[in-house]
């Protein structure tokens, strides 16, 4: 069995780091020429997968544009789930998932388990509730090589009240996050299975304790916030530093307005993956 770690490691040397979100917003169905139904979340999944299917590593639906269709819509994101893994794309499901210990094994039978039809490669976990919480979580996804993205600082201002809040050991909630997932990954090779999500938006002054030494976690680096939220590709240096070859910029409004036509979107998922790989080769 190949790691997720290693799996993404892997897909990102052939394709290159760019995660593309896949958040069918009711307003992007309407641009789309689409309703607001399961029909056309149908339709809309099927241009995804035609346009990212051969293109980009690694796609982060966003579970609850699911959820909001009822079961039906369930329905939909276990045939884009199914649809993706025979295009050959890692799929990391956006659900945000945290619990008490015995509730995020349930979770975790849902979304890293393989005889669920909900599994992905990867889910993307909350730790408020405390990192030792998720740990049902983290031990199913690596025996069944998969992965789990925690939470540390994410890109939404509002999260500053809480991710930023000092323990007593003086170690911010974010910093904290980040110690947890680089213990866990401390034997991986090439890359550990347990990532972390760190916005792009974050300011590069320190306040959030996320730092270049501590954002070595010797795992993936999801980094959503490019585009819609105000990020730019060419800010990914100055936030992570070296640690940007280990960084998923992760973009999904910026990338989706672009369709319905899967040439167009296609061909903005190819550019903005080339401007990250020209980024990664500045000196
Ligand atoms: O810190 C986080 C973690 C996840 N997200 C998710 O990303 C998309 C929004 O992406 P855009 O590129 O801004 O459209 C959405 O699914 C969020 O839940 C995030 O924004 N920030």
């Amino acid at each position: 069995m190949t790691s997720f770690g290693a799996r993404l490691h892997e897909a990102i040397r052939r394709r290159g780091p760019l995660c593309v979100g896949i958040d069918p917003h009711p307003g992007l169905l309407a641009d789309w020429g689409l309703n607001d139904d399961v029909a056309g979340l149908e339709r809309f999944c099927g241009t995804v997968v035609e346009a990212l299917g051969g293109e980009v590593a690694i796609v982060k639906p966003q579970s609850a544009f699911f959820e909001r269709h009822g079961s039906s819509g369930i329905a939909v994101l276990e045939r884009l789930l199914a649809d993706l893994r025979s295009a050959g794309v890692l799929v990391l499901m956006d659900a945000k998932r945290g619990d008490i210990g015995s509730t995020v094994q349930a979770y975790a039978d849902a979304y890293v388990d393989p005889s669920s039809p909900l599994c992905a490669d990867a889910v993307t976990a909350s730790p408020y509730l405390g990192f030792g919480s998720l740990r049902p979580l983290i031990d199913t996804a690596l025996a069944h090589g998969n992965g789990v993205f925690v939470l540390a600082r994410t890109s939404n201002p509002e999260g500053a009240e809480v991710q930023r809040a000092r323990g007593s050991d003086g170690r911010t909630v974010a910093e904290t996050m980040l110690d947890r997932v680089r213990e866990v990954n401390s034997d991986a090779q090439p890359l550990g299975s347990v990532g972390c999500v760190v916005g792009a938006t974050i300011a590069a002054d320190g306040a959030d304790g996320v730092n270049q030494e501590n954002l070595r976690v010797n795992g993936p680096v999801l980094a959503p916030g490019i585009g819609a939220q105000g990020a730019r590709v060419s800010d990914l240096r100055a936030v992570f530093g070296p640690v940007v070859h280990s960084v998923l910029p992760a973009v999904s409004r910026e990338i989706l307005r672009n369709g319905p036509t899967v040439a167009a979107l296609a061909a903005s998922a190819f550019a903005l993956n080339q401007q990250v790989k020209e980024m990664l080769i500045e000196k």
